[in-house]
């Protein structure tokens, strides 16, 4: 199991995705292990998303070193050759979705006040095309659309109605049925599962990974805009605000 800890809301920072991509990397070369539930130790939050302040008033540098962090996570958790079930057990926005929806299953906890969705539109910022085609490979294309034009946040029950998580259960039994799970897709033969699963995200990885300086300049350089930093400041401040 692996548990995100990173008070007070998770947010993926370049140090924890850098730990976090260093974890999976040990538990994929560790042949004893064949699958992981990624779950996390903050009550409510499964994970903010992408830490905002990585990406505010830093150097083009920092912004480089930090789009190849979020880039080199996506690609372990979606290629992994482990069986891969998120146990949501919070809220779960745009860059914390993304690696639910990266996963093998998800299943959530069943409290409507938990929401889930890539939101990045919300922010006046633009979900890229490897976000957009984790999510299209989960719900389709439609819902995908429309969701992602809007930046909605769905609700769990919603979430589920949608196909964008599997399962919602009582929270107490998440982990329980997380593990049951597990056992399912454990069951069958690991060479069988992998290949399937490679054949079926193998275009979507192949494409970000044939394009990946071109998507890290357009990261940095969409980011550096005064507009879109602008953008982030004012939703920082809405967050704050919102608190007191
Ligand atoms: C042309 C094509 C080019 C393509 C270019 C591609 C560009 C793509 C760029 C970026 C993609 C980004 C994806 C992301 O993941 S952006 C992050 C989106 N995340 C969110 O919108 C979530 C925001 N947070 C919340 O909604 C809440 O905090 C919540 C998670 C629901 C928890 O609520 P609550 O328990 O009430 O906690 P607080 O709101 O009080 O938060 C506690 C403190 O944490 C700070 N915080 C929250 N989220 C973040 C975050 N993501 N990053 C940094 N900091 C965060 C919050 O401000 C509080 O701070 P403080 O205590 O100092 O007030």
């Amino acid at each position: 199991m692996m548990k995100l800890k990173s008070p007070p809301v998770n947010s993926l920072s370049l140090e924890l995705l850098t730990e976090f991509a260093i974890s999976l990397e040990k538990l994929e070369n560790n042949r004893a292990c064949r699958g992981v539930i990624i779950t996390s130790s903050v009550p409510k939050i499964f994970s903010s998303g992408l830490d905002i302040t990585e990406m505010c008033g830093k150097s083009m540098e920092h912004y480089t070193e930090f789009w190849r962090a979020v880039q080199e996570i996506w690609l372990r958790v979606y290629s992994s050759s482990m069986v891969t079930v998120a146990a949501v057990n919070g809220s779960s926005p745009a860059g914390g979705c993304l690696i639910a929806l990266s996963c093998d299953y998800r299943i959530m906890a069943e409290n409507p006040k938990f929401s889930i969705g890539l939101n990045e539109a919300q922010l006046g910022i633009v979900a890229p095309f490897w976000f957009k085609d984790t999510f299209v490979n989960v719900v389709g294309h439609r819902i995908a659309e429309r969701s992602l034009q809007l930046g909605s946040l769905h609700s769990a029950p919603e979430a589920h109605k949608l196909g964008l998580v599997d399962e919602l259960v009582p929270e107490e039994k998440l982990m329980e049925k997380a593990a049951a799970v597990m056992a399912q897709w454990l069951a069958l033969p690991d060479h069988a599962r992998q290949l399937t699963k490679t054949m079926m995200r193998k275009p979507v990885v192949d494409r970000l990974v044939a394009h990946r300086e071109e998507d890290i300049k357009n990261f940095v350089t969409f980011i550096s805009k005064e507009s879109i930093q602008k953008s982030l400041r004012m939703y920082m401040e809405m967050l704050k605000k919102r608190k007191s």
